[in-house]
């Protein structure tokens, strides 16, 4: 049976839709798609074979039981909108879903080439003679309603949605357009002063030359309540922003009543996760300190009004996400003026309206990430949607004369537009990654994967030997990938002298090898502080490389690569076990640990310690502490933890590693994206490394394929005008 609709003729295709639905040992009857029953039994057939979750199903019942008269298009709809939430996705987007049901809903699930294939109909195959208008129509239910009163679902057009998405989605909609339409007036923004600040941060604007992207980001985030800074790797986002808020302080002192008094602006930082919010920290102590404060209002104090502590959103707004036990929320707004989010990318829309919730109506809000990233896990691309328009500028005439005055600086003439909306001018792209520069292969390779071309992207491995590397394997022979992970790319390097290591800089890319190296020294006496400092040396070492991969099943997922590598490298003699707790074994937090303070993505290295009165050495874990030193747990305290030799690309977010090894599986699978390379690559600071097992095929094909993402949020702000 396969599950192929029929129909007859007649008006209403679904209502005559006939499908050859199997059943158990029952003779093979038609359904209807609008009848309840029978696409009850079809949905629990999906969970059955595994396409959709239990809870799908039964909310779609739940309708069913507080509507009897319900159509099953709509319990289909239903139920659908609960399986896109699982992956991501804020609606269902019924328009698209009829247009290509498989892309947009993935159902069937993808399969790895060894399972066997499940022989139901496909929502494809169900919904194929169904019109959008037959399938509104079925919608016409007092459980759907556009949103002004609370019901199950809510329509806005062809998407469909939970309540409470749609709420999140209006409410950071109507947040963002709040503040775009009341960008500071003349009288709160002097045009001179604020030149005057950018002039003294960036020195004067340049006679010729291209336009200076961070300087008029800059100005632009200074005119408006809600502002977004996005570019790629090393464009100089956080060094941006930590001008503009030095910035906003300078006017602001500049604005305190004659005689002193007034106060600064209280900014706080923050990030999504504890790795980003810590990556960050490291970095923004060193901005802060390189300003040059001395010809801006407020002199060096400014310096002190500028924050250097980072904190996560989640401890930011206190207490727990989505048990309404958040300490800060509209009733108990966030004693702030300006808040900023650094990896907004991977923030998602609940959050981001949480975040919207607890901010005070007058309050700053900047948003930092790389609008190319993977979005968030939980559903919401929000970063991706604010900046759909982001790399044609939009800005219209008046707002680049403005900005001319503010810094110095013009506008290109292709990213003016007098039809430009006023969410444009609140948005910025830095476009030139002052860390990789224009001769970086990684850089390159970025870009090309980013803007689509393939071909380009592959020649960039054979123009860029110094810091790019392919690896493309023959069948199942895993003995270069074992190689690799051992020794790295830069294997000859490995043996040289200390200075030549240094002329070779960050190219060197390393294998495991490195860091269990200095895991083998540990200190020959006990004292804490030498283990201290020895773990240090471990983590960075640890740092140096890591391996990525797009699954977290298989052979070439998560699981697979780590149980390869801990065992080449027990092969090898660098660990002394493949399994259970063994000195050298990386771990990383799978879940927030409040009482020993650990953080989701934390990743340590389990080593020998000192044991208590005795001469035997125990097991600890090492973590980073956030600052120059380590912590110590003892494993039986880590609950939730797991070996970290391959990381999903997804897991990396937020971190940067020396070299990055990108192994992709040797087959297509619908979550290897363009955005998911993007991401991985531009995790790598100085090699990066892809590994093709077979070809480069799904390489060359993931850079064609988008990330498929439904929301209203995009199309919610462009009609801000
Ligand atoms: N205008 C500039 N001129 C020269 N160097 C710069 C400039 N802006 C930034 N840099 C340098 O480029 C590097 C990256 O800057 P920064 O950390 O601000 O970028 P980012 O976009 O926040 O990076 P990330 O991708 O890590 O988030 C830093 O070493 C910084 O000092």
């Amino acid at each position: 049976m396969n599950g192929s609709a029929r129909t007859s003729q007649g008006p209403g295709a679904a209502e005559q839709l006939s499908l050859d639905l199997p059943q158990a040992n029952a003779p093979v009857r038609p359904i209807s798609l609008h009848d309840a029953a029978d696409v009850l039994r079809l949905l629990d057939t999906w969970v059955e074979a595994g396409w959709l979750q239990p809870l799908d199903t039964a909310f779609a019942r739940f309708l069913q039981q507080i509507r009897a008269d319900a159509s099953g298009l709509l319990l289909l709809a239903a139920a659908l909108v609960s399986h896109q939430l699982g992956r991501g996705h804020v609606c269902l987007d019924l328009a698209a879903t009829l247009h290509e049901a498989q892309r947009v809903l993935d159902l069937p699930p993808e399969v790895s080439a060894d399972s066997e294939p499940v022989d139901l109909p496909t929502p494809g195959h169900v919904l194929v003679s169904v019109s959008l208008a037959e399938w509104l129509a079925a919608l016409d239910s007092p459980v759907v309603s556009d949103g002004s009163h609370p019901t199950p679902l809510v329509r806005g057009g062809h998407r469909l949605y939970l309540y409470r998405y749609w709420r999140y989605e209006q409410a950071v909609a109507a947040a963002i357009a709040e503040r775009v339409h009341a960008p500071l007036t003349d009288d709160e923004l002097p045009v001179e002063r604020v030149r005057a600040a950018i002039d003294a941060l960036f020195g004067a604007p340049p006679a010729s030359g291209g336009a200076d992207w961070q300087r008029l980001a800059c100005a632009l985030a200074a005119r408006s309540r809600f502002a977004v800074v996005t570019g790629g790797p090393g464009t100089g986002k956080t060094t941006t922003v930590v001008r503009l808020l030095a910035v906003l302080q300078a006017l602001q002192y500049a604005q305190r009543p004659a005689g002193g008094g007034g106060r600064p602006l209280r900014i706080s930082l923050a990030a999504p996760t504890g790795k980003a919010a810590a990556r960050l920290r490291e970095s923004i102590a060193d901005r802060v300190n390189e300003l040059r404060y001395d010809s801006l209002p407020g002199g060096a104090d400014l310096a002190h009004t500028i924050p250097t502590n980072v904190v996560t959103l989640h401890s930011l707004l206190g207490g727990r996400p989505h048990m309404q036990a958040r300490r800060h929320h509209a009733g108990n707004p966030l004693p702030l003026d300006v808040l900023v989010i650094d990896e907004a990318s991977m923030v998602p829309l609940s959050l981001m309206a949480d975040v919207i919730a607890a901010l005070p109506a007058g309050a700053r809000l900047i948003l930092i990430g790389d609008k190319d990233q993977l979005a968030s896990v939980e559903a919401g691309a929000v970063l991706g949607e604010i900046c759909r328009r982001a790399e044609q500028g939009h800005y219209r005439p008046d707002i680049a004369d403005w900005l001319a005055r503010a810094t110095g600086m013009h506008v290109p003439p292709a990213l003016i537009d007098p039809q430009g909306s006023a969410l444009d001018q609140a948005v910025v792209m830095l476009r030139y990654s002052h860390r990789f520069g224009s001769h970086s292969g990684i850089g390159r390779l970025a870009a090309a994967v980013n803007e689509g071309r393939a071909d380009d992207a592959l020649r960039q491995f054979e123009c860029s030997p110094n810091d790019l590397a392919l690896l493309q394997m023959r069948g199942d022979r895993r003995t270069p990938l074992a190689r690799l992970v051992v020794e790295g790319i830069d294997a000859a390097a490995e043996g040289t002298t200390a200075g030549t290591e240094a002329a070779h800089g960050k190219r060197l890319r390393r294998g495991y090898a490195h860091y269990l190296a200095k895991v083998a020294q540990a200190p020959e006496t006990d004292d804490p502080a030498a283990f201290d400092e020895w773990a240090v040396s471990v983590l960075e070492a640890q740092r140096a490389c890591q391996v990525l991969c797009v699954l977290r099943s298989g052979p070439w997922g998560v699981s697979g690569l780590n149980d390869f590598i801990a065992r080449v490298l027990h092969r090898e003699g660098l660990i002394s076990a493949y399994t259970g707790w063994y000195a050298g074994r990386p771990v990383m937090v799978t879940r927030n640990n409040r009482a020993l303070r650990l953080t989701n993505g934390d990743i340590g290295v389990v080593l020998p310690y000192p044991g208590q009165g005795s001469a035997e050495r125990t097991l600890r874990v090492a973590f980073p502490d956030g600052g120059a030193g380590v912590r110590w747990f003892a494993p039986n305290r880590l609950d939730d933890v797991e070996t970290v030799y391959a990381l999903t690309v997804h897991k990396s977010q937020g971190s940067e590693f020396h070299h990055a090894v990108l192994v992709l599986p040797p087959a297509r699978t619908p979550v290897l994206t363009r955005e998911l390379v993007y991401t991985g690559i531009t995790r790598a600071s100085a090699g990066f490394t892809l590994v093709a097992p077979g070809s480069t095929d799904p390489f060359v094909e993931a850079i064609g394929q988008r990330v498929y993402r439904s929301g209203g949020l995009g199309d919610a702000l462009d009609t801000l005008r």
